[in-house]
Parts: structure tokens; C-alpha cells; sequence
């Protein structure tokens, strides 16, 4: 949030982008990442809550969140010796075969891609090297259907 105010056109600054690193873990119930997951919803509950109305408007600030898949960064390294629940490992081999660890520039392109053109509170899934898909309406429906049922 220090950046924030830094950045922000109605304190001085000149406005710009955040983007935020969630991940396809943030999205799916992985029993083999429950925390690691748990951290990354919150970076996007986080995003979406921060790029809602006024907050683009008053600051200039873009805020843009991107959900990679799994990219072959050090990150992915030695993953089966840090699996928190042992027969979550079941899950990890039945989505290997649906699903690959992607190359790094895949990733990059996924983020020109959103530099460029993400509007504020887009969310974008990058993953199995192929184009980056973008994710927001979807996201967008889900939590809203969700407030709504919160209300009175
Ligand atoms: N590699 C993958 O499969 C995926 C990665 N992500 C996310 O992408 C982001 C980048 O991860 P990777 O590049 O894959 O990992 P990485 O392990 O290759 O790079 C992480 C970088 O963060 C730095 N770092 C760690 N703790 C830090 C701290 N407290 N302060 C400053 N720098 C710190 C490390 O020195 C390292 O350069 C992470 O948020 C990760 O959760 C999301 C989805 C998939
Ligand atoms: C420390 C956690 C790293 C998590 C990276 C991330 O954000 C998202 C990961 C999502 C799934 C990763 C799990 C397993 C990999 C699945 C399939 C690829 C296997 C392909 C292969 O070559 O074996």
C-alpha cells in the first residue's frame, strides 16, 4: 500500500500499474497445495477488492491480476518433496496427465499481453503454453452472485 500512495495521481503521483501474481492454484481446490492455494485466492480476492470503483478513478492506478499455471521456474523444482498431505500426491499424477509445466516465456507473453491491453480489475490465466485467456467476467459473476447472497 505504500506504493499505492506513491503511485497515486490525487496525492501527487502519476498513476500506473500493479500487477499481481496469484496462480491456477488460487483458482483450483488442490489438496496438495492447501496453503500455498489459500494464499494465492487471497491475492486475488485482494486485487479484485482493491481495482473496484473508485479506486481507478481516483488513483490512476491500474491494479491487473495474472494466474499462471505451472511454469518451469525454480519454483517447480522439488515440488513432490514439499507436498504437505502424502496422498495428495494421487491428485498431482492424475493432473499431470491433463496438464503441462509451461515455459517461461509463455508466461512473459502472458504478461506483455496484459501490460498492454488489461483493464483495470482484469484477471488473465496463463497456462499449458498457450495464449493467455482472460478471466475477469468470469471471476467477476462468481463473487458478485456471491454478494448478493450476503445481502438482507
Ligand atoms: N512457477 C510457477 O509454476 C508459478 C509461479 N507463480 C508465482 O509467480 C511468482 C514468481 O515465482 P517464480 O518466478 O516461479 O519463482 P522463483 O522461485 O523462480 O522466483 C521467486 C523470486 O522471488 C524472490 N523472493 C523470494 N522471497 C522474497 C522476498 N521476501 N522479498 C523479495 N524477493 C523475494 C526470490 O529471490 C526469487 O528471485 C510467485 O508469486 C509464484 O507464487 C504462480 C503460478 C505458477
Ligand atoms: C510451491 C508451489 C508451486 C506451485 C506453482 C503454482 O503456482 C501452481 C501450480 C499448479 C499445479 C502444480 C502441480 C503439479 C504439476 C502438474 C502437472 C505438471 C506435470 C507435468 C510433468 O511433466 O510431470
Amino acid at each position: 500500500m505504500k506504493a499505492v500512495r506513491h503511485m497515486r495521481k490525487d496525492e501527487g503521483g502519476e498513476g500506473g500499474t500493479i500487477v499481481n501474481i496469484s496462480s491456477t492454484a488460487g483458482l483450483c481446490k488442490y489438496t496438495f497445495l492447501p496453503i500455498y492455494g489459500g494464499s494465492k485466492g487471497a491475492v486475488l480476492h485482494f486485487s479484485q477488492s482493491l481495482a473496484r470503483e473508485p479506486f481507478y478513478d481516483n488513483t490512476g492506478i491500474r491494479v491487473i491480476t495474472l494466474c499462471p499455471g505451472p511454469t518451469a521456474t525454480k519454483l517447480m523444482e522439488g515440488l513432490d518433496n514439499r507436498i504437505v498431505e502424502t496422498s495428495s500426491m494421487k491428485q498431482i499424477q492424475s493432473l499431470s496427465d491433463v496438464q503441462i509445466i509451461q515455459s517461461i516465456p509463455s508466461a512473459v507473453a502472458a504478461m506483455m499481453k496484459l501490460l498492454k491491453e488489461g483493464d483495470n480489475g482484469s484477471v488473465w490465466l496463463s497456462a499449458n503454453d498457450k495464449p493467455v485467456v482472460e478471466l475477469t467476467e468470469k471471476i467477476n459473476k462468481h463473487l458478485d452472485e456471491l454478494e448478493k447472497l450476503t445481502l438482507a
